[in-house]
């Protein structure tokens, strides 16, 4: 509470001096440099304390008036940086002079607590050993097939059933959540073998081989995950760190519960990998986990428990935010969802299937519509907003901007969905026909205009997998089911937390799909 005060108290502090400066001496001083209106002593602050709720759609109008794209960004306190949404200069920093621009300290820092050095946060050659073994994994056909596997049975098992229930009771779905239940279910199934059975009705999920019964609620594992990513993320916003470093020291407020959720979330893990380790040997495995506990430089239960916890962060929310924008985008645009219901009954004609059969991955393959209406959805609605790294040594980027040592550089994907430099007039607009070449294959975009998967050496790792578990769910979803958000109109806020998600959700009501519908 006193902290709180505290902080009200130094802002109210800030805010004051801001204003006399403001007011008695720096009128005509205040200046404007590349975008971001800049205050001597307090930089960019008073603006980002103004609209730092919306965060992304400022910072887009920022880069959308600027020449390059390209932003500077500064608070007091040693943070300055550059904001981006020009692909030259992603493509340098991701590909090009990629070893100047690692996570960098602050970052890995401020979420060392929870997931350590695993792969989503360490730099050099710690990064470097997790994604060699990683990189293979992900490649291999039995990791493909094992994921196929996983989401057939939840798609059959669980989502189905569960909007089959809302369709005859009439009940409303956070269908955010369902989606994120789904996703978190199939990452842990991927990184450890292990069905916390999320989405599953009633709860008392059973792994196969662990000890997931001596957890008395199936959702405490997820809630406390949830818990800890969304309040880590926090710890990005503070105006000033050492607030939340005096917090994190005296153990209070949300740095209080995010120790209590980090500490659910390892326990969980530990127990997890170390029934593992003692019975690996004997089993013929495909989850992720028993591909690194097999190579033994790398099987400290510590390094196994943060990649395993990296791998569930990076794989859990992206999915379903991704799908959730674009749920919400096809109910307001019946032609697109009647080119893709098309397009799933020329597959079935083609194939001799019926509705409710289980699409392989060729099929999945084939369906180039949906693939572009998916991908046009994550353009407007990327997965993972903004990415941030930090500035090695002086360099100047290709649109001549200098960036300093210690500086850190966004690239802004949200932004670059939205430029017209990149997309043309129509670039607001959601128009999945964008995607498609004349003969309708969906086309590959450069992944430095086009972002969401990161790019370079540290490209995302699941992205094929991504796709198989969106498009299978939603052509499973679209077939069988007509899916009624209650605000089609309204564009959800955003809750940005590391991935964008909607604020309260998606509410919707469901019905099976008519032959009449189709
Ligand atoms: C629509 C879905 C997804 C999107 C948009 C996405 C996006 C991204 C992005 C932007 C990064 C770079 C983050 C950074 O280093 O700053 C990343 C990294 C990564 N992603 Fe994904 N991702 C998705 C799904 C998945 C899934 C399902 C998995 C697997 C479980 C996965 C595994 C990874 C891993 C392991 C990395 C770290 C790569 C490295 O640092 O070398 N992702 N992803």
């Amino acid at each position: 509470m006193e902290l709180f005060s505290l902080q009200s108290f130094l802002l109210l502090l800030l805010s004051l001096s801001f204003y006399i400066y403001h007011h008695f001496f720096a009128s005509s001083k205040t200046y404007k440099h590349t975008g971001f209106k800049s205050y001597l002593i307090l930089g960019t602050l008073p603006e980002f304390l103004k609209n730092r709720h919306r965060f992304l759609d400022w910072t887009t109008e920022i880069l959308t008036s600027c020449p390059t794209s390209t932003a500077i960004f500064s608070r007091p306190v040693k943070i300055r940086g550059i904001i981006t949404a020009n692909p030259a200069n992603v493509e340098h920093m991701l590909k090009t002079n990629f070893e100047n621009y690692p996570k960098g300290e602050r970052f890995i820092s401020l979420i060392q607590d929870f997931l350590g050095g695993g792969i989503f946060n360490s730099d050099g050659e710690l990064w470097k050993v997790q994604r060699k073994t990683a990189s293979y994994a992900f490649n291999t056909k039995s990791l493909r097939n094992f994921v196929m596997e996983n989401v057939r049975v939840e798609i059959e098992s669980r989502l189905i059933p569960s909007l089959d229930t809302a369709a005859e009771t009439g009940r409303r779905l956070d269908l955010q959540d369902v989606l994120e239940r789904f996703a978190f279910d199939n990452v842990c199934k991927l990184a450890f073998n292990v069905d916390p059975n999320c989405l599953g009705s009633g709860g008392g999920g059973k792994s196969e081989s662990t000890d997931f019964d001596s957890n008395p609620n199936p959702d405490r594992f997820m809630q406390a995950f949830e818990e800890a990513a969304t309040l880590i993320s926090g710890r990005f916003l503070y105006a000033f760190q050492f607030i939340q470093k005096i917090k994190t020291f005296l153990n209070v407020g949300s740095e209080r519960r995010l120790k209590e959720s980090i500490s659910t979330v390892h326990n969980f893990a530990d127990k997890i990998i170390k029934s593992r380790i003692s019975n690996e040997l004997s089993e013929d495995r495909h989850d992720l986990l028993s591909l690194f506990i097999g190579i033994p430089e790398n099987n400290s239960p510590d390094f196994l428990r943060d990649i395993v916890i990296s791998i569930i962060l990076a794989g859990r929310d992206t999915t379903s935010s991704a799908l959730t924008w674009f749920f919400w985008l096809l109910s307001s645009r019946p032609h697109v969802e009647r080119a893709i219901l098309k397009e799933l009954e020329m597959i079935r004609v083609r194939n001799g299937k019926r509705i409710g059969d289980v699409y392989d991955l060729d099929e999945l393959r084939d369906m180039h519509y949906l693939h572009a209406a998916i991908s046009e959805a994550m353009r407007l609605y990327p997965p993972v907003p903004v990415d941030t790294k930090a500035c090695l040594n002086d360099d100047v980027l290709p649109d001549g901007t200098a960036v300093g040592k210690g500086w850190f550089v966004t690239y802004h994907t949200y932004a670059m969905g939205r430029m017209e430099k990149i997309w043309g007039t129509t670039c607001r607009e959601y128009l999945p026909e964008r995607w498609l070449t004349e003969d309708g294959t969906c086309r590959q975009e450069s992944a430095f205009r086009y972002p969401i998967f990161h790019a370079g050496p540290r490209m995302c790792l699941g992205k094929d997998l991504a796709y198989i578990q969106m498009k299978s769910i939603a052509a499973s979803v679209m077939e069988r089911f007509v899916i009624d958000v209650q605000d089609r109109d309204t564009c959800p806020e955003h809750l940005l937390s590391l991935t964008l998600r909607m604020k309260g959700g998606l509410p919707v009501s469901v019905r099976r799909r008519r032959a009449d519908d189709r």
